[in-house]
């Protein structure tokens, strides 16, 4: 398949690396200094052990989606957007020249929204939602550290319908050694995910702790805080828990029991560092989503009323 990667953080450095050492024909699109790194010494992917688990010596990488159309030699068949949240907002014109008739745009990101923001820019028919679990991290530009061995994208079409497009990319993130499948719905799972990610980060942040906090001296903050994103989605119409399971806050929670101590999320990283996070897009999601749909989310509201100015000084 021709794939387009944009940007090669933690998330579009792994998929990149692994899709590119699978044979696949992948170009990036990236700038600035990690344009430079990619260039300059190609691109790295860390094992949990941290030996080399994919190298690409000279990846197809360039700003300017235009050359790289040009470098392919036609429209990608998958753009996998793999920035945060918020940089879709300046991506518009590359993904516009991007996207050919054919092309299906991957969203990767955490939270519930990034779907929609590519939708109104390509429109939803070009677009497959996607759901990625995995810890990775560029620990420099041009390498990126797997932190365990999961590596899981599922991808699926939002009205939950098979489609050939959905089946090739299962097949070439398999190929490329990742665990891929398509669930049943992809916005349940994109909720799901949400449940257990957007808690963690922002409870986290809020109160500087890990998971090993949360799950002990913050337990009940953190199930309700669960339960009300739980809340939300059925309210959205996706129930999280299957009929005869566990309810769905206390699935979490059991997950949540097994990580590691330490554990904490990529956006409470970021907060903790006074850099721009993803805030709005994770904890500001649920709110405007529970808003909607009339589901209250108080616990959430007290979240981002504490980070809230911290995010506006990371911001400047
Ligand atoms: N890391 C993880 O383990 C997981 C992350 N996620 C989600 O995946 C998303 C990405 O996270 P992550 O990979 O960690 O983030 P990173 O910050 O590591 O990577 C984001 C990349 O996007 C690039 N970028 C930003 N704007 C542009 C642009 N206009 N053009 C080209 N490249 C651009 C950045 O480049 P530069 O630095 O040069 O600006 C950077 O390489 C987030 O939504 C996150 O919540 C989901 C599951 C797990
Ligand atoms: C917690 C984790 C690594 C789970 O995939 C994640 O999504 C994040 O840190 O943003």
């Amino acid at each position: 398949m021709r794939i387009v990667v944009i940007g090669a953080g933690g998330i579009g450095g792994w998929l990149g690396a692994r899709l590119a050492a699978a044979g696949e024909d992948v170009g990036f699109l990236v700038h600035g200094a990690t344009l430079e790194a990619l260039r300059a010494g190609g691109l790295t992917l860390l094992g949990p052990d941290g030996e080399t688990v994919a190298r690409a010596e000279r990846p197809l990488a360039s700003d300017d989606a235009s050359s790289l159309l040009d470098a392919l030699g036609g429209h990608p068949d998958a753009v996998l957007v793999t920035t945060k949240v918020d940089a879709i907002a300046d991506l518009g014109p590359a993904l516009r020249t991007l996207t050919g008739p054919e092309t299906t745009v991957i969203s990767t990101q955490n939270g519930v929204d990034a779907p929609h923001l590519l939708a109104d820019v390509v429109g939803a028919e070009h677009v497959v939602p996607g759901v990625a679990r995995v810890y990775a991290q560029a620990v420099e530009r041009g390498t990126i550290a797997l932190r365990s061995g999961l590596e899981s994208l599922q991808v699926g079409e939002s009205d939950g319908s098979r489609s050939p497009r959905v089946d090739r990319l299962v097949a070439a993130l398999r190929v490329a050694g990742l665990r891929s499948s398509t669930p049943d719905s992809i916005l349940a799972e994109l909720w799901r995910k949400a449940a257990f990610v957007v808690p963690q980060g922002g409870l986290g942040a809020a109160v500087d702790a890990p998971i090993s906090e949360l799950r002990t001296t913050y337990r009940d903050a953190y199930r309700a805080m669960i339960q009300e994103i739980v809340d939300v989605a059925a309210a959205q119409g996706h129930a999280l828990a299957a009929p005869g399971e566990a309810p769905y806050a206390d699935q979490v929670l059991a997950f949540a029991d097994e990580q590691p101590a330490d554990a904490t999320t990529s956006m409470q990283r970021d907060i903790a560092a006074g850099l721009p996070s993803e805030l709005d897009a994770q904890v500001g999601a649920v709110r405007r989503a529970g808003d909607d749909a009339g589901a209250p989310t108080p616990v959430h509201d007290v979240v981002a009323g504490v980070l809230g100015p911290r995010e506006a000084a990371a911001r400047g």
